[in-house]
């Protein structure tokens, strides 16, 4: 965001923090250029030879849909940005209607290759390789479709033509062969379709998916990598991975980001999750708000993995083409695998923190019922904040219920005061309140030793602006009352129209949009910590930064 990706537009690149700390109109975080331009999926991210490579889907004609090539921006630290001309355009039959997403694959020569989804003349979703044109070229600005393309076919038993796309990253299975899997809908269900290769090129199906599931019809945007539980350093899938690595599939279904963490059966080259939950509404999500299309990638240069999503606007359509662009990328996270591998954890490349500016710092507060603390002195429209809450008397709080996850935002709507919550962070607030984002958190007891922590994204009084999309985002996660004691932890990341929060050390996550216009007729915006629990809060670490703008080049 800000500053980096986030905040920027379709046309892209990064957000506003850093971007655009001087533009007037929300709707500009994170915008990194004026054209006319809708961004979309991040398409494969990758390092190579020093340079991070950021590709996304991009119409270069307009702020809506259409015209899909692939933009290009590199990097040497996620932060800052160079804007190159477009990678991947539609210049094939293969292609022509649309380059559309998929990801990149360092082989063993160490040449990358992509491999990405075309639509093509008549609108049917095939698979199509890449490869640079130069590779003594260091920002790997052109690249070449070899004449095999499309290289795979929509073809196959209750394959849908149109429903065939996002082909993953590959890795190499035990026969020394390319494995890549393609989203698809099979006979009206979704699949993660497996194909092999020897030369990434020729690409044969194998006669059984990596996964399906009849719990949901297409996945888009599969994601497969391996983790090594506790561990966050990241896995390589083109490396040998290390006995005891668990493996993810994420899909992106519903309008969110959902996985499931389980095991690569080499035997049966197939995917195995650890449990099977026929109700997609319980599956697991990367984040619970306005975040889509996600890809991670192994960041060598970090021993680390990397995942960025996608967030789209949430005012209208007449907004975007008014504004002249729309769609940001979130801020890259590092993404790791809890201990008991039941969960994933993320947190924002520590790169961001280089645009920490003025810090102000507080230790030691208390929040009754009702505090409001303002945080003061840092720019509250492009800011990082930590916060650590912690509970008192927590023998008091109220039950869970269980049948709440199956409807969290319900949750986060309707819940009332209780011993424990809401407690928070009020963000972009006009001076009478009138607008203003809470992120907060509840808490209620599961049992001696677990408590679970709601943790919502309430964007309901976000703007006065009608015709906004204004929903209260939510997601559980556990409090381990041994190992945390009573403290629940917060960063939110202001920029501007985006706020993007990690609850409990990153295990649960909300990116949300905003529009107040506050920002626009005030030219300054509020922001608290709060309690409105009956217990008293203790607030033993709250530190706030002024967030740098980061080097986009405009292109
Ligand atoms: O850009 C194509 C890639 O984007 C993905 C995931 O974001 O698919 C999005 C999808 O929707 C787009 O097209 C719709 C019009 O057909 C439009 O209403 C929507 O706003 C767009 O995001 O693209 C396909 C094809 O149109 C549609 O089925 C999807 O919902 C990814 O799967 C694509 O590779």
């Amino acid at each position: 965001m800000f500053w980096t990706q986030g905040l920027c537009p379709i046309k892209f690149l990064i957000s506003s923090f850093i971007l655009f700390p001087s533009l007037k109109n929300p709707n500009e975080s994170g915008t990194v250029s004026n054209n006319d331009s809708k961004k979309k999926d991040p398409n494969g991210p990758m390092y190579y030879n020093g340079i991070y490579h950021q590709f996304y889907q991009y119409n270069p004609n307009g702020s809506l849909w259409g015209n899909i090539v692939w933009a290009h921006s590199v990097s040497t630290d996620l932060v800052n940005w160079i804007r190159l001309a477009p990678a991947i355009e539609r210049t094939t039959p293969s292609d022509i209607n649309g380059c559309w997403t998929g990801s990149a694959t360092i082989l063993k020569s160490g040449r990358p290759a992509i491999i990405y989804t075309g639509a093509d003349t008549e609108k049917r979703q095939v698979q199509n390789v890449a490869f640079p044109k130069n590779l003594s070229d260091p920002y790997l600005r052109e690249w070449v479709k070899p004449h095999d393309n499309p290289v795979i076919q929509p073809v196959g038993r209750g394959l849908n033509p149109g429903q065939f796309r996002d082909p993953t990253t590959g890795w190499i299975g035990p026969d020394g062969l390319w494995r890549i899997a393609v989203g698809a809908e099979v006979d009206g269900h979704s699949a993660a379709l497996l194909y092999e290769s020897e030369d990434f090129v020729r690409w044969d199906r194998v006669d059984h998916p990596l996964y399906s599931s009849n719990a949901s019809a297409m996945w888009e945007c599969p994601d497969f990598f391996a983790a090594m539980p506790g561990e966050n350093s990241g896995l390589d899938m083109s490396a040998a991975v290390p006995d005891g690595a668990k493996h993810v599939l994420k899909m992106s279904l519903d309008g969110s980001d959902k996985y499931m963490v389980g095991v690569y059966d080499l035997k049966g080259d197939a995917f195995v999750p650890d449990t099977v939950i026929e109700d997609r509404r319980l599956w697991s999500r990367i984040d619970y708000g306005n975040y889509y299309a996600s890809k991670s990638f192994f960041d060598s240069k970090k021993g680390r993995r990397v995942i960025w999503g996608w967030t789209n606007e949430t005012d209208s359509s007449s907004d975007d083409v008014a504004k002249g662009w729309a769609g940001i990328h979130a801020i890259p996270r590092t993404i790791w695998l809890d201990k008991d591998s039941k969960q994933l954890l993320q947190w924002p490349v520590e790169e961001i923190e280089s645009l920490r500016g003025k810090q102000v710092r507080h230790q030691g507060l208390e929040l009754r019922k009702g505090d409001l603390f303002e945080i003061k002195e840092i720019d509250t429209l492009q800011a990082d904040v930590e916060i650590d809450f912690e509970l008192t008397s927590i023998g008091s709080a109220d039950p869970f219920d269980p049948s709440w996850l199956l409807d969290i935002e319900k949750q986060c709507r309707e819940a009332g005061a209780s011993a424990h919550g809401p407690f928070g962070l009020v963000v972009l607030a006009s001076e009478s309140m009138e607008e203003h984002t809470s992120v907060h958190f509840r808490v209620y007891y599961r049992s001696q030793e677990k408590h679970m922590v709601l943790m919502c994204a309430d964007l309901r009084k976000s703007s006065l602006r009608p015709e906004l999309y204004t929903p209260a985002y939510g997601g559980f996660f556990e409090l381990d009352l041994e190992k945390e004691k009573t403290v629940v932890s917060l960063r939110t990341l202001i920029d501007r129209s985006a706020v993007e929060s990690f609850g409990g050390g990153g295990r649960v996550c909300i990116m949300a949009r905003v529009y107040p216009a506050a920002l626009v007729d005030d030219g300054g915006t509020r922001m608290y910590a709060f309690n409105n629990g009956t217990s008293t809060v203790r607030v033993p670490r709250l530190e706030a930064w002024s967030m740098r703008r980061a080097q986009v080049n405009k292109g």
